[in-house]
C-alpha cells in the first residue's frame, strides 16, 4: 500500500478528537505499513520463521513484527499520552536464549519496513525497543478508560497456509467497542465466494460507533458503505465458520444449519475476515463453537464485532447474551458466538438451543 503523506497528520489530543479522525489516521498509516510487511513476509515465509507457543498455537516473525509496528505507530500518533494496548503477543519467548535469532529477524523486518515506508523518520529500532514495543500490549483492558485491542495477525494458521488472515484493531471506551479496523490482505474485493483467480484482493473494513461500516481496497480506493445481508429466508442464507475444525465444532454448526434449512455448504475461512465478509453480505450467518474449556480472547472479536454490528448485524453468545468486552483480556461466554442479521436471529437462536441440547457431546 502506498502511504499518502497528507493523511499522516499526527493524532494530537487523541482523546478530544472525534473518532472519525482517529479512524482515518489509523487506517492510512498504521495498517498501511502493516500491509507491506505482511505481504512480503507471507510470500517469503521460512520454516524457521514459524514457532509454537506454550498453548501449541503458531506464532511467526510477522505476528511479532505487526504488533511492534502497531504499538510503535500508536506511540508516535499519541504523543505525550500513556496509551493502553491489549494485544495477543508477548516477549517472553524472545527474551530466552533460543529466541535470540527470532528477535534479530523481527528487528530487521521492522526496520526494513519502517525505512521503505518512510512515514516515520526515525533511527533504526534496537532489539530492546522491539521487546518494549511488544510488551506495550500487556494491558488488562477492563471497564474503565480507553484501551486499544490488537490481534497483530488473526488466523496465523491461515497466514502460514497462504490463505485468509486479518490485522484486527479495535478501541474500547468504558468497556464498549467504539471503533474497529480490519485489514484482510487476501480477501477478494468482490466476494469471498469469487472463484476468479484474477480478482483483486485486499480489503480494509472500518467502523465507528453510530457511523456505519465502510470498505475500501487496501491500495486506497474510496470507501463504500456496506451492509449485512437482509435475507429473512434461511434457505438462502449461507454461513461462515472456522477453517480449522479444532477451533470450532463443524458437527454442531452442520446440525444448526440443517435445522434452520440452510441449503448452501459452509464457507470455511480463517480469521476475522469472516466478520468482514459478513458485513458486506457475502453470507448471512457466522457460527463459532470452540471445544469445551477454550476461553475466547477479546482481540479475536473486538474489531470484527464493531465492523459487523455497524453494518447492521447482531452478535451474541449461544444463550442470546450480548458480548461483554469489559471483563479484561477474555470474553465471558455462554458457549460459542453467533452472528446474523436482526431478522434471522430469533430462528437462529432457537436452532442453536435445540442443537446444543441434542448434541452436547459435539463440544
Ligand atoms: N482451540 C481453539 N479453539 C478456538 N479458537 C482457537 C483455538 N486455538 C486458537 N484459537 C483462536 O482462533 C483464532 C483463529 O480464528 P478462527 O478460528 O476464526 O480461524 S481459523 O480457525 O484459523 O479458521 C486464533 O487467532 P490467532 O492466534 O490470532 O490466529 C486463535 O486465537
Ligand atoms: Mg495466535
Ligand atoms: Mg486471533
Ligand atoms: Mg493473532
Amino acid at each position: 500500500m502506498i502511504i499518502n503523506k497528507e493523511h499522516t497528520r499526527s493524532l494530537l489530543d487523541l482523546l478530544q478528537k472525534p473518532l472519525s479522525v482517529i479512524l482515518v489516521n489509523i487506517n492510512t498509516t498504521t495498517l498501511g505499513i502493516l500491509d507491506i510487511i505482511l505481504y512480503k513476509v507471507q510470500k517469503a515465509l521460512l520454516q524457521s520463521d514459524v514457532h509454537s507457543k506454550s498453548d501449541k498455537s503458531p506464532v511467526t516473525v510477522a505476528d511479532y513484527g505487526s504488533q511492534v509496528l502497531v504499538s510503535f505507530a500508536l506511540e508516535k500518533e499519541l504523543p505525550a499520552m500513556a496509551f493502553s494496548l491489549v494485544a495477543e503477543e508477548d516477549s517472553g519467548d524472545l527474551r530466552k536464549e533460543e529466541g535470540k535469532e527470532t528477535l534479530q529477524r523481527i528487528t530487521e523486518l521492522v526496520n526494513d519496513t519502517l525505512a521503505s515506508d518512510g512515514t516515520y523518520d526515525v533511527s533504526p529500532l534496537t532489539e530492546e525497543n522491539v521487546l518494549r514495543a511488544i510488551d506495550n500490549g500487556k494491558s488488562e483492558g477492563g471497564s474503565h478508560g480507553r484501551h486499544w485491542v490488537l490481534d497483530p495477525i488473526d488466523g496465523t494458521k491461515g497466514f502460514v497456509r497462504g490463505d485468509q488472515y486479518a490485522i484486527a484493531l479495535g478501541l474500547l471506551d468504558e468497556g464498549k467497542v467504539v471503533l474497529g479496523v480490519l485489514a484482510c490482505p487476501n480477501l477478494p474485493l468482490g466476494s469471498v465466494n469469487s472463484k476468479d483467480p484474477n480478482d483483486k484482493v485486499g480489503c480494509l473494513f472500518s467502523a465507528q460507533i453510530g457511523g456505519g461500516t465502510y470498505m475500501q481496497s487496501l491500495d486506497g480506493s474510496a470507501p463504500v458503505k456496506v451492509h449485512v445481508s437482509a435475507t429473512e429466508n434461511p434457505e438462502e442464507a449461507s454461513f461462515f465458520e472456522s477453517y480449522e475444525a479444532a477451533h470450532s465444532s463443524h458437527d454442531l454448526s452442520s446440525s444448526i444449519a440443517k435445522k434452520l434449512g440452510v441449503k448452501a455448504p459452509p464457507v470455511r475461512i480463517d480469521s476475522q475476515a469472516k466478520y468482514g465478509a459478513l458485513s458486506r453480505g457475502d453470507g448471512a450467518i457466522y457460527l463459532r463453537f470452540p471445544h469445551k474449556g477454550y476461553r475466547e480472547k477479546i482481540w479475536d472479536h473486538a474489531a470484527g464485532y464493531s465492523v459487523v454490528t455497524e453494518a447492521g448485524g447482531v452478535v451474541s453468545d449461544a444463550g442470546g447474551n450480548p458480548l461483554d468486552f469489559s471483563k479484561g483480556r477474555y470474553l465471558d461466554l455462554d458457549t460459542g458466538i453467533i452472528v446474523t442479521n436482526q431478522k434471522l436471529m430469533p430462528s437462529l437462536l432457537k436452532a442453536v438451543k435445540e442443537s446444543l441440547s441434542e448434541n452436547a457431546s459435539a463440544l
